[in-house]
């Protein structure tokens, strides 16, 4: 159940730069936004949509150029930097130069604001850094120097830093960028149960659309223009909203599977009949031949089954064909249909 007060709040709040003679250059404006407590938040949008902006004011790395940015009840610019360390923690694209430091070392450094940058590290201060590489799975990392890490590698010891820290907000940009796909989908996974089980509220930028359409509790959609939308993955799906945002000419988002359409049709409809894993891959592999699959009737008639893998073809109540390979099934279909 969501708590009464969020941990941050933004009203009428406008980003972006300042250019030659101080002239203001917003990014996006009119945001009013909230990150309660327990939440895992994706802000999705396209490139140069000001995601990376965002996140740097809301971490308090830049200056918003209007409006009001609330830590708490607090002017988060009213806030100095050890007391907003104690509030939020931030990872960045920038480049970290870890130097000598061992990961363990800069995992530590998660601690200062808790302890001051002379303070020594209690069992307590030690524990968080433990159980932060645990949780990161970056233990096997912990000896190793920063400087010598792959960006993979930087990436997850740079969350474990920022697990370290300890505070009830997280900013994260891109934590997905280096990472292979299973270790996405573990980040993913991680930092969701995280939300759930600590209460943390963790905002963070992707273009990992995929995974946050499914992990996200919520999705802040900034578009090309600046404008934001917020709401469950699934409302913004549905209302088209996160289709719009997307929208590139000849791509297109397909609320249905919840994939952007790889392959434009150009073949006839073929009525589909199967379901699960059997179904799923030979739509797959119908839609890049560019047939278009369907449950309706059609003159191609098409049947998968999985425990084996076998395929029947049949056109227009013609004999029916069995196939024991997709790529026979592909090949039987294109021969007939190609004149
Ligand atoms: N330091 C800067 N000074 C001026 N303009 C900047 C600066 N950094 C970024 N911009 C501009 O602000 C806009 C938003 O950039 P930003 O990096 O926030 O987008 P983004 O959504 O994070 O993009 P991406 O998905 O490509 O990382 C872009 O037009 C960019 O050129």
């Amino acid at each position: 159940m969501r708590s009464a007060t969020p941990l941050l709040t933004a009203e009428d709040l406008t980003v972006g730069y300042f250019g030659r003679k101080k002239m203001p250059r917003p990014v996006a404006g009119s945001l009013r936004l909230a990150l309660w407590p327990g939440e895992l938040v994706c802000l999705l949008g396209p490139n140069g949509a000001g995601k990376s902006t965002l996140l740097r004011t809301l971490a308090g790395l830049q200056p918003p150029l209007g409006g009001q940015l609330r830590l708490g009840d607090q002017e988060l610019t009213s806030l100095n930097a050890p007391a907003r360390a104690r509030q939020l923690s931030v990872v960045l694209t920038d480049r970290v130069e870890g130097g000598n430091l061992t990961g363990r070392e800069l995992v530590r450094l998660g601690r200062h604001p808790h302890t001051g940058w002379l303070g020594g590290l209690s069992a307590h201060d030690e524990a968080q850094v433990q159980a932060a590489l645990v949780a990161t799975g970056t233990e096997v990392l912990a000896h190793r120097p920063v400087g010598e890490l792959s960006d993979g590698e930087r990436q997850k010891i740079l969350l474990a830093r920022a697990l370290a820290q300890d505070t009830p907000l997280i900013l994260l940009d891109e934590p997905t960028a280096h990472l292979d796909l299973p270790n996405r989908v573990a980040l993913m996974r991680l930092l969701h149960r995280l939300a759930r089980q600590t209460g943390k509220a963790i905002l963070l930028s992707t273009h990992e659309l995929d995974l946050a359409l499914q992990a996200a509790d919520r999705v802040w959609l900034l578009s090309a223009e600046g404008a934001l939308r917020t709401g469950t993955p699934e409302d913004l799906v549905l209302s088209g909203a996160f289709a719009a945002a997307f929208a590139r000419e000849g791509l297109a988002f397909n609320p249905a599977t919840g994939t952007f359409e790889l392959h434009a049709p150009t073949g006839p409809p073929v009525q589909l009949v199967g379901d699960g894993a059997a179904a799923f891959w030979t739509r797959r592999a119908l839609e890049r031949e560019g047939f278009v699959p369907t449950a309706a009737p059609a003159a191609w008639r098409v049947t998968a089954t999985l425990a084996p893998p076998r395929w029947t073809s049949q056109l227009a109540g013609g004999p029916e064909h069995s196939h024991d390979s997709m790529s026979a099934l592909l090949r039987a279909l294109n021969q007939i249909s190609t004149p």
